[in-house]
């Protein structure tokens, strides 16, 4: 069953001129941990702010839990949790104060829903006299969440909860979105991180408003069958505007130590590429070919996506 469906909606600001989300379809399944993953702009508030009834769409239709977002919006309210990318906590309310004042306005306790939060909650109780305003970007991400759980909600909207977190509170993040995924609370969750997207159940890529598209992260990975070189050599920017200004080069991006290069001619002129940079006195050049992962299969489908054939 459906726990959140989105059929073609579209959202523009601006009296039309920004367009935010163009025509965008999905569905998440009950008790799924499912990601939004695209770039800064790409509209996933714009689609959190629709489905947590802040925001009405210009056209399309969207259910939570079976619950109409523009008919139903006081019923959705009371079901869903959001936790907003920026300024969900109150900055001078201590731990305590933020959570007790979340609970108060969902007319429930801490205590009612204690055992949903406890093992994330302990981690910051230590601290709880605390203002939020003074916590770490950690801390203040533990707390929102506990802040988002606290009336039970079915549902949980995470925008961006990870962005400038360490990676260790990242991976304990993930971790605790694992326990209550096994509570059986479905979660939507938005990232600009596509390494994240290992850790959700389905994905959904998206990009100025665009769904490129839906799949677990394994089955979109595996369409992509572009053949892809990885390049290295002593100059690292030299060698990156090099490849680019080559004439069988179809895309070059950067990737730590490495240029992941497409050609237009797959991987047969590899010894050309060889030859071209060796004429460009290019030192210490290794070339091989490598499997794709999601980052080259999103430049993909974008360049798709702007370019259709
Ligand atoms: N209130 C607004 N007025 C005008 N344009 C807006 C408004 N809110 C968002 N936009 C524009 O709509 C597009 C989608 O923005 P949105 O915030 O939904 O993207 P996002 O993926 O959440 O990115 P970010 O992480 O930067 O918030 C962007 O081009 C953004 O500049």
């Amino acid at each position: 069953m459906s726990s959140i469906s989105v059929k073609n909606i579209t959202k523009t600001y601006e009296k039309g001129k920004v367009l935010a989300l163009d025509n965008i379809s999905l569905e998440v399944k009950s008790g799924e941990l499912f990601g939004l993953i695209g770039p800064d702009g790409a509209g996933k508030t714009t689609l959190f702010r629709i489905l947590t009834t802040l925001l009405v769409a210009d056209q399309g239709q969207a259910t939570v839990a079976g619950l109409d977002v523009v008919k139903n919006l006081w019923d959705i309210r009371k079901i869903v949790g959001y936790m907003p990318g920026k300024f969900s906590l109150y900055q001078d309310l201590s731990i305590e104060e933020n959570l007790n004042f979340f609970a108060t306005v969902f007319n429930t306790t801490v205590e009612e829903n204690f055992h949903l939060i406890e093992d994330i909650y302990v981690q910051i109780e230590p601290f709880k006299k605390r203002l939020a305003g003074k916590l770490s970007g950690g801390m203040k991400q533990k707390l929102a969440l506990c802040c988002a759980l606290i009336h039970q909600p079915k549902v949980l909207f995470l925008d961006e909860p990870t962005t400038g977190v360490d990676p260790v509170s990242r991976k304990e993040f993930w971790d605790m979105l694992d326990r209550l995924k096994s509570r059986g609370i479905t979660i939507l969750v938005s990232t600009p991180y596509m390494d994240e997207a290992s850790r959700c159940d389905r994905i959904a890529l998206i990009q100025k408003g665009k769904i490129l598209d839906i799949d677990t992260l394994k089955n979109i990975i595996s369409k992509n069958t572009q053949l892809l070189l990885a390049v290295k050599g002593e100059e690292r920017f030299r060698l990156l505007n090099d490849i680019r200004a080559y004439e069988d080069t179809l895309t070059c991006f950067a990737f730590g130590e490495e240029n992941h290069v497409v050609l237009k001619s797959g991987t047969e002129k590899v010894d050309s590429l060889s030859k071209y940079l060796a004429d460009k006195n290019h030192k210490g050049v290794e070339i091989k070919a490598i499997e794709p992962n999601i980052e080259d299969t999103f430049i993909k489908l974008m360049l798709e996506s702007e370019n259709p054939q």
